[in-house]
């Protein structure tokens, strides 16, 4: 478990500017969702807590450390999953473990036991265990999605990022791989941060929620104050209505009691 903290994170490419100082906390454990419309500059955030990109202005910290690199105690999910489809759901999840075990053992899969125990149990974390020896190519996106879950789980970070991890799955299966990863978050005690397009996804799942617009922060609260207002606010003129629309077709209001029926309801956006 990691505390992030964000002091006036700025991030420019050229004129555009993706983050506008942007501040927050995150203390150790917890499940924050970023929401936005496309370009409001999730993906641009979740680069800069990684490591992988350095901020214009502004600071990162992790347990009080800067973080100006990528470091193994963080592990980023794409939405691609970039698992190589050749190789099993084991060997992929075994991956995760290169920096510890260098790259030929891992080539030539020359992990100690312990490695191979920790893909396996990652394995067992995202529900694949009995798909071990299945190529990733021949599996569903949502499985081969898990997999890369797996992979990160066995880099055994502290903080986990997932950019878009669903954003091409259909929504029966973006449902189940958000299970699994807010499972394997609670599970292991990782402070994780998920950016979604998806709001009904991500008001079935989220615990807190960072919303931007146009690079700026302009929500940052827990489930019952993320209002339809407040999605409103973040999507503009995007028609939100139907986000809220409950098993039996009504749309929902604004009540914490309506809210919760929501979540229970269609997740289709
Ligand atoms: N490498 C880059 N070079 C130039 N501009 C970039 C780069 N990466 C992001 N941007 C710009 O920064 C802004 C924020 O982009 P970002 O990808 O973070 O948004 P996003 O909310 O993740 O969008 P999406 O939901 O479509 O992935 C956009 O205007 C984008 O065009």
């Amino acid at each position: 478990m990691s505390y992030i903290e964000v002091d006036g994170l700025t991030k420019r490419f050229g004129d555009t500017v993706a983050l506008d100082d942007v501040s927050f906390e995150v203390p150790a454990g917890e499940f924050v969702i970023v929401l936005g419309v496309s370009g409001s500059g999730k993906s641009t955030l979740l680069r800069t807590l990684s490591g992988l990109l350095p901020p214009t202005d502004g600071e990162i910290t992790i347990d009080g450390e800067p973080m100006n690199e990528p470091r193994p105690e963080v592990a980023m999910i794409f939405q691609q999953h970039n698992i190589i489809g050749d190789m099993s759901a084991y060997s992929n999840a075994l991956s995760g473990g290169v920096h510890r075990s260098g790259f030929f053992s891992s080539v030539l899969q020359l992990q100690d036991v312990e490695e191979k125990h920790r893909a396996l149990d990652a394995l067992d974390t995202v529900g694949l265990l009995g798909e071990a020896e299945q190529k990733a190519r021949s599996m569903s996106g949502g499985q081969q999605q898990r997999v890369g879950i797996a992979r990160a789980l066995v880099q055994q970070p502290e903080v986990l990022l997932a950019d878009e991890p669903v954003a091409s799955l259909d929504p029966g299966s973006a449902q189940s791989v958000m299970g699994y990863l807010r499972a394997a978050s609670e599970e292991r005690d990782l402070t994780t941060f998920c950016s979604l397009h998806q709001v009904n996804i991500a008001r079935k799942f989220g615990h807190r929620f960072i919303g931007l617009r146009d690079g700026k922060k302009v929500f940052d609260g827990y489930r019952d104050e993320l209002t339809i207002s407040v999605i409103d606010d973040l999507y503009g003129d995007i028609e939100t209505e139907g986000m809220f629309v409950r098993e039996d077709g009504d749309t929902a209001s604004e009540t914490d009691e309506d809210a919760d029926a929501a979540t229970d309801g269609v997740a289709t956006t």
